[in-house]
């Protein structure tokens, strides 16, 4: 048996399919419906939605198995994820990658395989939409077509779910992508014992700027603060917008020193948009900076609330001190 090798994209297409705080969860009508529609159109007993997550596929949707994932190394769909094109295998008996694959010489008895992989943005090929069978058989190039186009509204789904993470001014993670990313960063950072540190912040006098030059205005500022964060932070740290005229990032692998060192090169960066830019209005910002103490903060919410809470001191004592 051949096991699936790992895409080289694999990392981020990873960190993608876990932004979509989609694994684990229960099924869904909108899948479900895709999967059922295939089963009748294709005649086969098994369709799946798989997505492949570091060691294991999981089902998203299934018909036809009772199970929820199987190990990645068995998977067909790991194998599937390498390339764009549909992964056809007609009869796995007679495929040497398969012919003594578990899954083929036991339960479920795989013969037939075809699956499209699908893909969200540019986040790599997350998994597949793929039709199994007990029997060998062949596909026209018109089956292949029909497997196309379920495919392509799968991933409209998967899309839909993606959009329900992302801020749409900003194109940064909005507050419900945030915590689904954060968790899996503070986990790995748990595991690896790497310190990890919390900012939370909140723009200084930016209501005079929608009221002095309008909303639109304000909401370029928005995402010009947006961009200074996507250049004065890693890409793997988690950046979102929490709401309003506030933002989140967690610095993973960082010491108090190095996140301090990120907020300088951010005020840098805001300073000298400010002066290209010269839009008649600086951007500052307060921010409450809170390293990971795992006796303080036992869940994510108890630290972002510790955050929150140093950010308004912040900007409590910055008010006291009168304008600069
Ligand atoms: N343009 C724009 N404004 C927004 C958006 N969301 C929230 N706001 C405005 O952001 C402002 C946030 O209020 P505050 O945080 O109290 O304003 P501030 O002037 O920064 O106050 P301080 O934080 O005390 O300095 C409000 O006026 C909101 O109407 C948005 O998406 N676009």
């Amino acid at each position: 048996m051949q096991a699936p090798d790992l895409p080289p994209d694999e990392a981020l297409r990873l960190a993608t399919l876990r932004s979509l705080n989609i694994l684990d969860t229960p099924t869904e009508e909108r899948f479900d419906r895709l999967t059922r529609l295939a089963k009748r159109l294709f005649g086969v007993p098994i369709v799946l939605i798989s997505l492949v997550d570091a060691h294991r596929q999981w089902f998203k949707s299934c018909v036809g198995v009772n199970a929820t994932e199987t190990p990645r190394e068995v998977s067909f769909c790991g194998h599937a994820i390498l390339a764009d094109e549909i992964f056809l295998i007609p009869d796995a008996t007679q495929d040497p990658r398969f012919a003594d694959n578990p899954l083929v010489t036991g339960e479920p008895h795989i013969r037939f395989y075809a699956g499209c992989p699908l893909s969200v943005g540019v986040g790599g090929r997350l998994g597949t939409l793929c039709l199994i069978d007990t029997e060998p058989r062949q596909m026209s190039a018109d089956d292949l077509a029909l497997l196309r186009d379920l495919a392509r509204m799968a991933e409209q789904e998967l899309a839909a779910v993606q959009m329900a993470t992302l801020d749409e001014l900003t194109g940064l993670s909005n507050r419900r992508g945030f915590m689904a990313l954060a968790q899996h960063a503070l986990q790995w950072c748990e595991r690896h014992r790497q310190p990890a540190t919390l900012l939370y912040m909140d723009l200084d006098e930016f209501k005079p700027i929608n009221d002095r030059f309008g909303h639109a205005e304000g909401d370029l500022a928005l995402r010009a603060f947006a961009q200074c964060l996507g250049e004065a932070f890693r890409g793997s740290d988690v950046i979102a917008r929490q709401g309003g005229d506030e933002f989140l990032v967690l610095l993973t692998e960082s010491s108090p020193e190095q996140a301090s060192a990120a907020l300088e090169r951010l005020r840098s960066l805001l300073q000298a948009y400010k002066l290209s830019s010269a839009r008649g209005y600086a951007l500052d910002f307060s921010v409450g900076a809170v390293p990971y103490d795992r006796e303080r903060h036992a869940t994510l919410e108890a630290w972002l609330a510790a955050a929150d809470q140093a950010m308004y001191e912040a900007k409590r004592a910055r008010k006291l001190a009168g304008p600069r």
